[in-house]
């Protein structure tokens, strides 16, 4: 069974301009699988060259085992993507549209699986709009219909829930979440990181071009050791603990300590200031806080 992609050394270069450099990672079939990163990290860059949209300059992407270079057809047909940005014609109908995807991907007969997906994203009844009479969040979920019309194993979702309403990122990520269920591998780009934490169990992290993380989500929580701890203090804060300090919360001080264990001393130090906890609550460490400091770090 090849894995759904194998992403081996590859680089991009716009110009002198380095976008991707020297990626490789793979992601097995049936994963749910995100790939995260603050605006300009290549992530785009990557799903075009998975989509053979981009030519990377250097490296090779196989989707369930075929080249996206040298086997392009087929590497094509395993992939539905979702776009970033929303790319239609405005004269056709929704229903037009899903058809002419279709033949793209050559296949003649497809309205039972066009209306199947119609009524999963709650499109049913604008099947005979026009795409330019459509909101963008309607608009948006076209999009999600046009890169499953061939019902592709492999789908990637390009910050697909990017200006989308509440009830339509739920809905979606229901559908998306049964399809992965049905045996569907699932890229997800996005900057709303609850969602990965939310659906992913596997997360890579691209900053400047590079793969700097690549953990299983409960390991990459796990990495990060350091707790915030927030505190009501009868007194301010000794000048000795303010190296832990992060901010303060109205009358409460966050402070970050290396990890958990770091209570007590913390708690001893207070002790012997004179100052009394008179609350203290342990911030949970989310997948954001954890990205966050990486991308300011830097570290793998
Ligand atoms: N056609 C191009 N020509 C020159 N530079 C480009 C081109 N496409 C992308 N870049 C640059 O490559 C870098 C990576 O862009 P990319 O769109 O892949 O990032 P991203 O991680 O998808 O960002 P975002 O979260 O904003 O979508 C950016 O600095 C971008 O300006």
């Amino acid at each position: 069974m090849p894995p759904a992609i194998v992403i081996s050394s590859v680089s991009k270069q716009y110009g002198s301009f380095t976008a991707l450099d020297d990626v490789s990672f793979q992601v097995e079939q049936g994963e749910f699988f995100a790939l995260l990163g603050p605006n300009g990290a290549g992530k785009t860059t990557l799903i075009s060259s998975m989509a053979g949209l981009t030519r990377q300059s250097a490296g090779n992407i196989r989707i369930l085992g075929h080249d996206t270079v040298s086997d392009a057809y087929q590497a094509r047909m395993k992939l539905g993507v979702v776009p970033q940005e929303l790319v239609f014609d405005p004269f056709l109908s929704v229903r037009e549209t899903l058809r002419f995807q279709s033949g793209y991907f050559g296949i003649a007969r497809n309205d039972d699986w066009i209306d199947e997906l119609l009524a999963k994203l709650g499109l049913a009844d604008k099947a005979d709009s026009n795409l330019r009479a459509l909101s963008g969040g309607m608009k948006r979920r076209v999009m999600v219909a046009q890169a499953l019309v061939h019902k592709p194993p492999v789908i990637v979702l390009d910050e697909p829930t990017a200006g989308v309403d509440v009830e339509l990122r739920q809905s979606l990520w229901a559908f998306v979440r049964e399809l992965n269920a049905a045996g569907h591998t699932i890229v997800l780009t996005t900057h709303y990181l609850e969602e990965a934490e939310a659906l992913c169990s596997r997360i890579a992290m691209l900053k400047k071009g590079r793969l700097i993380a690549l953990e299983d989500k409960a390991k990459l929580l796990a990495h990060s050791n350091e707790r915030d701890i927030s505190l009501k203090l009868s007194a301010p804060l000794p000048a000795a603990l303010a190296p832990l300090f992060v901010r303060s919360e109205g009358e409460r001080v966050v402070l970050r300590l290396p990890d958990i264990a770091a209570i007590e001393s913390l708690l001893a130090a207070l002790r012997s200031a004179g100052v009394e906890v008179r609350e203290m609550t342990v911030i949970e460490t989310d997948l954001e806080s954890v990205f966050m400091r990486m991308m300011q770090g830097g570290a793998a």
